[in-house]
């Protein structure tokens, strides 16, 4: 499958969502969309799944459009963090109504995950917990075997062992039937491992697309003493450095440089990275 945005534009009235967002993703793979609260996930997402229409730009699904082409949209399920499902069906419901839509429902993996997650077919939607809700999206998104299987921030009012759980079950259904997933999180350690590739959006842009690997590759955060770390990153490309009672922190971009004396220098992680790379404005308040 290939996802094609060509400056892809949504405004709300005088809020803007997107703006001018161009990406391309492609392939079996899981990515971690990302950014802060606001930054435009769940509107990238709905546009992407049909739900409404950019206000300008493009974006291409295999060529063609999602909004109002069942071809595109039986392809893709989109678990949201909440209101998936109608209030007043039984979960024996859900499930046959999703495997009325996505052809490629894998009954038993439903029945299964039902097990795995002890819910019960006749409970009706509005009498499950948070955490029960959020299982019967994940069993959902996870059977429909979609060829784009999207999980926005699904794991509201899961405990950390389901939560666990939840990341296993994705992983064994990847390797199952490899396909693309992409996923929104602010729980960004409990699963950067999974993902091979990350997109980061921020006020509505595209901040950051690589694959992890290159993101490992390409980012360094050096700490120590201000002035020693003022010196080692004098010429080099730094892309954030905060400063806080004598000792400063800083990340730069495709820099070699190792940990000496008073200067630590280490691969940052995926979570950090998202900080740092989004919270100047936070500072600039
Ligand atoms: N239906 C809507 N009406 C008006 N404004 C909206 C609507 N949906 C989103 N927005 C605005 O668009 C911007 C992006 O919101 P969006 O929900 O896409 O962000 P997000 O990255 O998913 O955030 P979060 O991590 O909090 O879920 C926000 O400023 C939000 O207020």
């Amino acid at each position: 499958m290939k996802i094609e945005t060509k400056q892809l534009r949504k405004t709300f009235g005088k809020e803007s969502a997107l703006e001018d967002l161009s990406i391309t993703f492609s392939g079996e793979k899981i990515i971690g969309l990302l950014g802060k609260n606001g930054a435009g996930k769940t509107t990238f997402m709905r546009i992407l799944s049909g739900h409404f229409q950019q206000t300008s730009g493009t974006i291409a699904v295999n060529e063609q459009s999602p909004f109002n082409h069942s071809d595109v949209s039986k392809n893709i399920c989109f678990i949201q963090e909440s209101n998936n499902f109608y209030g007043k069906f039984r979960i024996d419901e859900v499930l046959q109504i999703a495997e009325v839509f996505y052809p490629n429902w894998d009954k038993d993996q439903a029945e299964h995950l039902l097990k795995v997650f002890k819910l019960k077919r006749k409970q009706k939607v509005k009498a499950l917990s948070k955490g029960m809700l959020s299982a019967l999206g994940i069993i959902v998104g996870l059977a429909s075997n979609a060829p784009i299987t999207i999980f926005d921030e699904p794991y509201i009012g899961l405990d950390a062992s389901n939560r666990s759980l939840f990341y296993d079950l994705l992983l064994q259904s990847y390797q199952d039937n490899p396909r693309m997933f992409i996923l929104s999180t602010h729980l960004i350690d409990e699963i950067s491992k999974l993902f091979e590739e990350v997109a980061i959006l921020h006020e509505g842009k595209l901040l950051l697309h690589e694959t992890t690997a290159e993101l490992a590759e390409n980012h360094l955060l050096v700490s120590g003493e201000t002035s020693v770390v003022d010196q080692a990153i004098k010429n080099k490309n730094v892309i954030h450095q905060t400063s806080m009672l004598g000792k400063k922190k800083a990340v730069l971009f495709g820099e070699q440089l190792a940990t000496t004396d008073g200067l630590e220098v280490s691969k940052i992680g995926l979570q950090d990275l998202v900080i740092y790379l989004t919270k100047e404005e936070v500072d600039s308040l």
